[in-house]
């Protein structure tokens, strides 16, 4: 924790988490329950098996990657986990209750950072952060300070009072960490975080969100396309493709099996792994359809 760096742990779970911060196995010996537990999660749009018999666990406390290309699944089973999408097969649980049956419990426990815009260009930093505690529930007379706790923490507290449409696309996309922040959830769940953003800015949101995870303890899960970033600032990863993991572990520990296994004279990357998992099937889907390019312009289009 740095000393300009807020506290923005609020009250939701930020006390039992914060005894070690950053560091799973302690979370999980402390007895807690898994963060997120999928077994078996399917989930078709028509003929489209999106998810496909889905088993995932992340501990409490860690940072999670679920990887893989486009139309792996990944946005699908975050939709499940966030309850935004139903749970039509399997079992999904936060905390250990059921996103089924729970939606509400699980709700209050994360803030989802989407791929999409969540942002209005039309209100300020300060007026969407604000919306976003409104809606969340966070108690009138705590909403000011945990709005100015969760600018302060993104590097936002002397933008608060800009229009966001004035932002640059890092700039957006750490005030969408704020408005996902600011009801202290226990999990934080980005979709494709840093997609169209430059070099620096993908740093930048990612600093801020390990800066708040230092403070806090909170777990997260995100989805990448970026291996590199993944091997950087991720605890462990699941490789997915074709709606399954077909490769679990820390990164290291995966780039490292990969060399034994081929004997390699240098240590493989997490993309040279993924490539290894998946085999020929990754040209089955190719970067760059339409949905990605769709959702990169739209970052892109923030940053112009
Ligand atoms: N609303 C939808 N209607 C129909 N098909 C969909 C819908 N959403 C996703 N799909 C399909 O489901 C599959 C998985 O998509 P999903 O978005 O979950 O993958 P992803 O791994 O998140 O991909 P990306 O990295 O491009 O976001 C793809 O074949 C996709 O075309």
């Amino acid at each position: 924790m740095t000393s300009d760096m807020p506290d923005v742990s609020g009250t939701a779970g930020a006390g039992e988490a914060a005894a070690a911060p950053g560091d799973p196995s302690a979370a999980t010996a402390r007895g807690g329950v898994e963060a997120v537990s999928c077994t078996g999660l399917a989930h078709a749009f028509g003929e489209t098996r999106a998810v496909d018999g889905l088993d995932l666990a992340v501990r409490e406390g860690e940072v999670f990657g679920l990887l893989g290309p486009n139309g792996a699944g990944k946005t699908t089973a975050i939709r499940c986990i966030t309850t935004l999408l139903p749970v039509p097969a399997g079992m999904v649980r936060v905390f250990g209750h059921d996103a089924a049956k729970e939606r509400m419990a699980v709700r209050r426990l994360l803030g989802y950072v989407p791929q999409q815009l969540s942002a209005d260009s039309g209100l300020t930093g300060r007026e969407n952060t604000a919306l976003f505690a409104r809606v969340f529930d966070v108690p009138r007379r705590e909403r000011a300070a945990r709005v100015d706790q969760a600018l302060a923490a993104v590097g936002l507290a002397d933008a608060a009072d800009r229009l966001a449409g004035t932002y640059s696309g890092g700039m957006v996309r750490r005030l969408e960490l704020a408005q996902a922040l600011v009801s202290a959830p226990r999990l934080l769940i980005l979709d494709e975080p840093t997609i169209g953003l430059d070099p620096i800015a993908r740093t930048g949101v990612w600093e801020h969100i390990n800066a708040v995870r230092a403070v806090t303890g909170m777990t997260v899960l995100v989805t990448t396309h970026y291996m590199d970033e993944a091997d950087q600032y991720c605890d462990r990863v699941g490789l997915m493709h074709r709606g399954r993991v077909r490769a679990l572990g820390t990164p290291a520990a995966l780039r490292r099996g990969l060399a034994e296994r081929q004997g390699a004279d240098r240590l493989p990357t997490l993309e040279d792994v993924f490539r290894d998992v998946a085999g020929s099937g990754l040209e089955d889907h190719p970067a760059g359809g339409f949905r990605d390019v769709r959702s990169t312009r739209r970052t892109a289009h923030r940053v112009g």
